[in-house]
């Protein structure tokens, strides 16, 4: 007699997303490989678990509001024991997690950039006064319109298909996702261009994958320690530190990236923007010998830093 569940040795916990789902593939793979007693057909099995962010899907995410529309529900499988890990984007995941939740493991970072989709133009500087994009992030549309006042944007959700459908019915003249997310699902031939970091900062954690476990579970603890990448936790740290500092103001775009220098230093940017792009302000760290202890403490001092020159009125806009 095969009984599946007695061969199971460990269960992810994934939204059902295309996207999502491939995330959680490539953790799978990456265990098995790692540890031959994962190797076995069945050991590890993948249950989806729908989200609210995942049910809403005709409003702006900041209007559903709250915080963690793409794991609330995931999170209370995992401390519930119904699995035993939990594969997120990074960019989704509240700075602060449940009680008894861990976040031991960040994969090596995908390209952290915006992609620019469009059928018509190659960028938004092609773009004439008037034209519409499409989207649903706030950061992108504050970026957009701080940068170019005479485009318009619009809120669009939707997975890569809807998204391209929507352009050739002409509802918008142009999209923008991750380059991660369209890399990851194979598609990189959908971007029409990367949008440099300089023209466009990524969402804090963008491009990053991050696993959650329960604090107790030792087993899943040490499993997963093959497969942290440390340099783009330090990165992450650093980017979701100054995310956390400003977190009061869920409404204010806020973008954020940590990068190597060739000399070994860890260069932090931080940016804030007035949602309507009226308004903007940016800085900026150095770290030297950066781990995550320093990382954190900068992102604490950048985020901080904003937040006063923001000010209450630029915060809760
Ligand atoms: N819920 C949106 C979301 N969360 C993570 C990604 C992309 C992948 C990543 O940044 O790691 C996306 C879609 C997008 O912004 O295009």
């Amino acid at each position: 007699m095969t009984n599946t569940s007695d061969t199971v040795k460990l269960r992810i916990g994934t939204r059902g997303s295309p996207l999502a789902m491939a995330q959680a593939h490539e953790v799978r793979d990456k265990l098995a490989k790692a540890h031959p007693e994962l190797a076995a057909e069945g050991a590890i099995a993948i249950t989806v678990i729908t989200t609210t962010g995942d049910k809403i899907l005709d409003r702006a995410l900041s209007e559903i509001g709250g915080k963690g529309l793409f794991t609330k529900e995931i999170d209370d499988a995992l401390m519930g024991g119904e699995i035993d890990l939990a594969v997120h984007s990074m960019k989704d995941v509240p700075t602060v997690l449940p009680d008894g939740m861990i976040l031991p493991t960040i994969l090596p970072r995908e390209d952290v950039r915006d992609a620019f989709i469009s059928l018509k133009y190659k960028s938004f500087a092609e773009m004439p006064a008037g034209s519409v994009i499409g989207s649903a992030s706030l950061r992108r549309q504050a970026m957009i319109l701080n940068k170019y006042p005479d485009l318009k944007v619009v809120t669009f959700r939707g997975n890569v298909q809807t998204r391209l459908r929507k352009l050739e019915e002409g509802q918008v003249d142009a999209t923008l996702l991750a380059m991660a997310g369209l890399n990851r699902l194979n598609r990189p031939e959908v971007a029409t261009a990367a949008i440099a970091e300089d023209d466009m900062l990524p969402a804090v954690a963008q491009g990053a994958i991050g696993i959650t476990i329960r604090e107790t579970d030792n087993q899943t603890h040490n499993w997963l320690s093959a497969l942290n990448c440390p340099a783009s936790a330090i990165r992450v740290t650093a980017e979701r530190a100054a995310l956390r500092a400003l977190d009061g103001s869920c409404r204010t775009p806020i973008a954020a990236l940590a990068e190597y220098l060739p000399d070994g230093r860890m260069r932090l940017r931080v940016s804030i923007v007035r949602p309507d792009g009226s308004e903007r302000l940016d800085t900026e760290r150095m770290i030297d010998d950066p781990d995550l202890a320093n990382a954190a403490a900068a992102g604490t001092d950048a985020g901080n830093e904003l937040k006063e020159r923001g000010g209450s009125d630029f915060i809760s806009a």
